[in-house]
């Protein structure tokens, strides 16, 4: 895509860029699909959100998550600092308020990559908040990656396919479906979505 006004940014000068979240269940390709639209656009910006879940291995302090204790997130919690936060399959998670303000006051598109209860909250708190939902081809794919990815024990993959669940049956509360078939394809669906007034 063409350098515009705004140098590096993928945002054409007329957009008003806004936030956008993706949801779906877990072992879906939510992070596959994130990494390859960030390696193709490095310049698009995604929240990087606190968790009290250990990190798995590979996974960076400050780059995948902030990883803090239960202490840490309560003060989180009491100071105001998260946009909103959720207990996800035993652990919690949150958006750092300030960081995602200051980008969508600076003019940039925000991405979210969420759970279901935390899109809930942000569609009451900023309604017009983008909501994709990414969807698996099929249960037995899902159930298929999050198994293959070798991540979690068999207890925790049993918590995330209940919550899955849950999650699917909640696909109409979003504005927008992607099918993960192609990392390729979804990458770019969710760009351009992300590019639209
Ligand atoms: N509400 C909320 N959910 C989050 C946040 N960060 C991550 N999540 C969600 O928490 C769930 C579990 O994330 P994680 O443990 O990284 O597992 P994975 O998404 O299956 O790789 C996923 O649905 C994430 O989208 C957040 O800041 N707020
Ligand atoms: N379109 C796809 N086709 C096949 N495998 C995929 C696809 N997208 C993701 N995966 C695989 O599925 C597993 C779960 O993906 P991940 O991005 O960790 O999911 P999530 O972030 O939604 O929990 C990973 O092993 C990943 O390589």
């Amino acid at each position: 895509m063409a350098a515009t006004s705004r140098g590096t940014s993928p945002v054409p000068p007329d957009v008003r860029p806004r936030l956008t979240v993706l949801s779906g269940p877990s072992g879906v390709g939510k992070s596959t699909v994130v990494a390859h639209m960030r390696s193709v656009h490095p310049e698009v910006w995604l929240s990087v959100s606190a968790t009290t879940r250990k990190p798995r291995p590979g996974e960076r302090n400050g780059v995948h998550y902030f990883f803090v204790d239960d202490e840490e997130f309560d003060k989180l919690i009491a100071n105001g600092e998260l946009l909103e936060w959720a207990e996800f399959a035993g652990n919690r998670y949150g958006t750092p308020r300030r960081a995602v303000l200051d980008r969508l006051e600076a003019g940039e598109p925000v991405l979210l990559e969420i759970d279901l209860q935390g899109a809930r909250l942000v569609r009451q708190s900023m309604d017009d908040a983008r909501l994709v939902f990414l969807a698996p081809p099929s249960w037995e794919e899902l159930v298929r990656r999050l198994t293959g990815r070798g991540t979690e024990a068999p207890e925790v993959i049993e918590r995330r396919l209940a919550a899955a669940k849950v999650e699917l049956a909640a696909e109409a509360e979003f504005d927008t479906t992607l099918v993960n078939t192609s990392v390729e394809d979804v990458a770019r669906e969710l760009l351009a979505l992300m590019l639209q007034a």
